[in-house]
């Protein structure tokens, strides 16, 4: 048959039985749901009554329908005293309103055991002013419970992200600040506000590594880890924090994964600014000459052996100058003025000698009055060259110690690591040998070394 487009379809009558089915199916409906179904009314004489109450009532509440419909108070007594009030207080305003109503509390039932009950009704006029109201009661203690677990975990994560000494930070998957500790806060000298949004590749950040050199915001751990997806560990570096310059963090980054993508990330950081000053520092007098501040013989060494691998490396081509330097007659400053006036003199020296070489290039103080210097890509005549500029230089400015000018000059031995060299000694041996020649040649010369040349 054909019906009007949008004219609801048309109810097929019931059948006797199929109304007797619809009652049996709510029964086992009701008996089947996890808690209890019941019907209240109101009467218009203002009395109470629970008119169906179905079995479920009896495993939550530990009381039988029958039990309930015939007291009105049993349910209410085993409700837990301090969620009474609330409890009242609710069905009250719904009373009043003619509103359907939704509330938890807590019963305790006559078997001592503590049950959290979902309660939800809703009014419907009955005949004769009559209201009923229908409802359903559930336990969701075991949801309460998992709440329970789930607040305190949270409320236990809260304590330990605001009060633990370690900074903490959040970056959403682009690297993105979210959130910071108060630690954090404190070690980086910037507020939440100011973090929050700053990329890792922020230059702001000015991060750096040990050895000075920049530390790209794409390799900050928490990139590291957002990329990989792989936790990084014990990373050291600098980053300026407002008006505290440099401040130096140990840190740690943890991607956190979700179905195998890092959503976001975490870095946790100390401030290690002290250990990274006192270590510079110890690093630095271990390599340090204490009198001139130029580089000590250890380091000179170690200089040395890196240059000597670079030049014998095939193919290379680096080449690298080595200049012995000595002060001439030296024993007659200290001799005719004291010790002092010769620590100046070895002082004076030793800033000419920095201020004719390069940023890489290294000073060294070999010995009393014997310096090294290491010129990396250098060669023979750009070596003799700065050789030069460094004797002229000390002639030329005596140096000014208590009313006298005190002119020392230099002797200088000019060599070449070469590929060839079979050991530092030759190159240093290379060195001496031509020093020795500018002394014996009258001092305050150069001379080359005649492999060099
Ligand atoms: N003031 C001072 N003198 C030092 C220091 N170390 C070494 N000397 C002195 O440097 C002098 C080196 O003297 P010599 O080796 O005879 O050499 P020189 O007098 O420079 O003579 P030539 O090298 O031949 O030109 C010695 O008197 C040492 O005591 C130091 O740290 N301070």
């Amino acid at each position: 048959m054909q019906h009007e487009q949008n004219a609801p379809a048309p109810r097929p009558s019931l059948p006797e039985d199929t109304l007797g089915d619809s009652a049996a199916l709510m029964l086992d409906l009701a008996a089947s749901i996890p808690g209890a179904m019941f019907r209240l009314s109101r009467w218009a004489g203002g009395q109470w009554r629970f008119t169906y109450v179905s079995p479920g009532i009896e495993p939550l509440f530990g009381l039988t329908p029958a039990q309930v419909c015939a007291d009105i108070r049993a349910l209410g007594r085993v409700i837990l005293p301090e969620d009474r009030p609330q409890h009242d207080a609710t069905i009250r305003a719904a009373l009043l309103a003619g509103q359907a109503f939704e509330q938890e509390y807590r019963i305790r039932t006559a078997d001592g055991v503590l049950k959290w009950v979902h309660a939800r009704a809703r009014p419907q006029p009955g005949g004769a002013g009559e209201v009923v109201w229908t409802g359903l009661l559930t336990d969701v203690s075991d949801r309460k419970q998992l709440e329970a677990v789930v607040r305190d975990s949270e409320e236990r994560y809260r304590t330990l992200f605001e009060t633990v000494a370690q900074g903490v930070v959040y970056q959403d998957a682009a690297g993105r600040i979210t959130s910071a500790n108060p630690a954090a806060q404190r070690i980086l000298g910037l507020t939440l506000d100011q973090m929050q949004g700053r990329h890792s590749v922020d230059p702001r950040w000015q991060a750096i590594h040990e050895d000075g050199s920049p530390f790209p915001g794409t390799e900050h751990p928490a990139m590291v880890a957002l990329r990989t997806g792989q936790p990084v560990h014990q990373v050291v570096m600098g980053v300026h924090a407002p008006n505290r310059g440099c401040t130096w963090l140990l840190v740690n980054a943890t991607p956190v994964l979700r179905a195998g993508q890092a959503q976001e990330v975490y870095s946790s950081f100390e401030d290690i600014t002290e250990r990274v000053l006192l270590s510079q520092e110890l690093k630095r007098q271990a390599s340090t000459d204490d009198l001139t501040g130029v580089a000590n013989r250890r380091s000179l060494m170690q200089r040395l052996a890196l240059e000597f691998e670079r030049v014998r490396q095939p193919g290379a081509g680096h080449r690298c100058a080595v200049l012995a330097v000595d002060l001439d007659l030296f024993k007659l400053i200290n001799d005719r003025h004291g010790h002092a006036a010769g620590d100046a003199v070895l002082q004076h020296a030793a800033t000419l000698m920095r201020r004719v070489t390069r940023q890489h290039d290294l000073v060294a103080r070999s010995g009393g009055e014997e310096f090294t210097l290491v010129l990396p890509d250098t060669g023979p005549d750009e070596a003799a060259a700065l050789a030069e500029r460094l004797r002229a230089s000390l002639q030329a400015q005596p140096l000014q110690h208590q009313g006298l000018a005190l002119v020392v000059t230099v002797s200088v031995g000019v060599s070449q690591i070469l590929p060839a060299d079979a050991s530092l000694d030759a190159v240093l041996a290379r060195a001496d040998a031509a020093l020795y020649a500018a002394k014996g040649a009258g001092r305050n010369q150069v001379c080359l070394a005649p492999a060099a040349g």
